[in-house]
């Protein structure tokens, strides 16, 4: 038998950049998923395209050897195939790691001591994502607790940093995936060191993640939604849009200056390198020949207001630094300004949130920030501000 893969959702990322990269790595891909009509879809398909655009003009790579399973109706053909598989990989979005983790225990308690332990990487924007998942996974709701003491003999579970700009997908498309060339995938090896690491072409083994999670998180996503919030502030369509706008453009630098110097501070990164990154980013998210939508970049606010994301995450330890945070500080009020967008529920839930509690309160329940830190009284202003200007509309 062959190696094998189960990637929890069969999305943008899992079919354009994960199977992608197991499938040319010579893993047969399970995809599990929800979505009844796309699994029929990827049933029915015996290959699909992943299609990367850029100015250096188009490539295409054809995936085959993979199949999909619904994972809400189908449990126990899940559970085999993850008792059999070699590593699982999931991006599903972070919120969604719960849901995922009672099959997947399952299929781990299932497994046998004698054979190397399952590899699980998750691959999400968020920082510790895997660590998450295992947390779930060991819940003693979905593991008992005396499989906990031998469970490292049959999972081992590594965070891993994800990069590729892959945007919503024309409907007509099918299966096909439309990406950026540009992709970045680093993984921690430590978990895996005893038991060999998976043969996966293209990721990056690290000993320490944080540098690179926190470098990506906070340039990449940051700037990606610091673009995005101010051009759905000003009515622009797509993040290319936003960034022909001199003053978004100046925001987007601006927000990037401010994480720069965390970075090159926190992590020991060469002041030049992070400028280099940072120019190479912009030039990335304005992407002509990717047709990004600001709502796709902005989506899920309350997940990006949140303590360790993009904004806050990086915004926090910079005020307590005492460095200056203006323009995340802006990024963080257009954020709070994205409410009630059609097709996003944290975006409707933000607004009810706004309405119904005090400033103080918003920040500390949205922001997980408390009034003893030193970031507190500027975000209290900021959503004092979106509230009045809610309340004049
Ligand atoms: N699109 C991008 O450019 C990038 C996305 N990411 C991250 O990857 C993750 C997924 O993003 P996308 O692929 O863009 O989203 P997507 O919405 O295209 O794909 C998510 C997939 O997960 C499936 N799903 C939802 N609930 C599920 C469940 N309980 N079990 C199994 N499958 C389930 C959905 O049906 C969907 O097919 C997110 O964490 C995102 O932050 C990371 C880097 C880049
Ligand atoms: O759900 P999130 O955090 O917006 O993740 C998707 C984001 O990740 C990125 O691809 C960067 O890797 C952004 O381009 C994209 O907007």
């Amino acid at each position: 038998m062959g190696k094998k893969a189960v990637h929890f959702g069969a999305g943008n990322i899992g079919r354009g950049f994960v199977a992608c990269f197991l499938h040319n790595s010579g893993y047969d891909v399970v995809f599990a998923d929800v979505n009844a009509t796309l699994i029929d879809q990827i049933n029915s398909s015996p290959s699909y395209r992943v299609i990367e655009v850029g100015t250096e003009g188009t490539t295409e790579n054809t995936i085959t050897n993979y199949r999909a399973i619904n994972s809400s109706t189908h449990e126990e053909e899940l559970i085999e195939e993850i008792r059999t598989a070699e590593v699982v990989t999931c991006s599903v979005g972070p919120n969604i790691l719960r849901f995922i983790a009672p099959v997947i225990a399952k299929g781990i308690d299932r497994r046998s001591n004698d054979e190397s332990p399952l590899h699980v990487i998750a691959c999400e924007n968020a920082i510790g994502a895997t660590d998450t998942l295992a947390a779930f996974i060991k819940d003693p709701r979905n593991t008992s607790p005396e499989r906990l003491e031998d469970h490292h003999q049959r999972a081992r579970y590594a965070n891993s940093a994800i990069d590729r700009i892959v945007p919503a997908q024309d409907p007509n498309a099918g299966l096909d995936v439309t990406l950026e060339k540009f992709f970045e995938w680093v993984v921690e090896k430590t978990p895996f060191e005893d038991i060999g690491i998976p043969s996966i072409e293209g990721i990056n083994w690290v000993d320490h993640l944080q540098p690179f999670i926190e470098r990506k998180l906070f340039t990449v996503n940051t700037g990606h939604a610091t673009a995005a919030y101010h051009g759905y502030n000003r009515r622009k369509r797509t993040v290319y849009d936003a960034l022909q706008d001199k003053q978004i453009m100046e925001e987007v630098r601006g927000a990037l200056m401010e994480t720069k110097t965390l970075i090159v501070s926190k992590h020991e990164i060469d002041e030049e390198a992070q400028a280099a990154y940072v120019n190479k980013i912009i030039k990335r998210i304005g992407n002509p020949h990717l047709e990004d939508a600001v709502e796709r970049v902005g989506r899920a606010p309350l997940r990006k207001l949140s303590r360790k994301e993009r904004f806050i995450g990086p915004a926090a330890e910079l005020a307590e630094n005492g460095e200056s945070i203006k323009y995340l500080l802006d990024a963080i009020e257009m954020t709070f300004r994205f409410q009630d967008v059609e097709d996003d529920e944290e975006s409707k839930e933000l607004a009810k949130i706004m309405a119904a509690h005090g400033p103080e309160d918003v920040v500390q329940k949205v922001c997980g920030v408390q009034s003893n830190e030193k970031i507190y009284s500027q975000l209290v202003e900021v959503v004092k501000r979106v509230q009045i200007d809610s309340a004049e509309e």
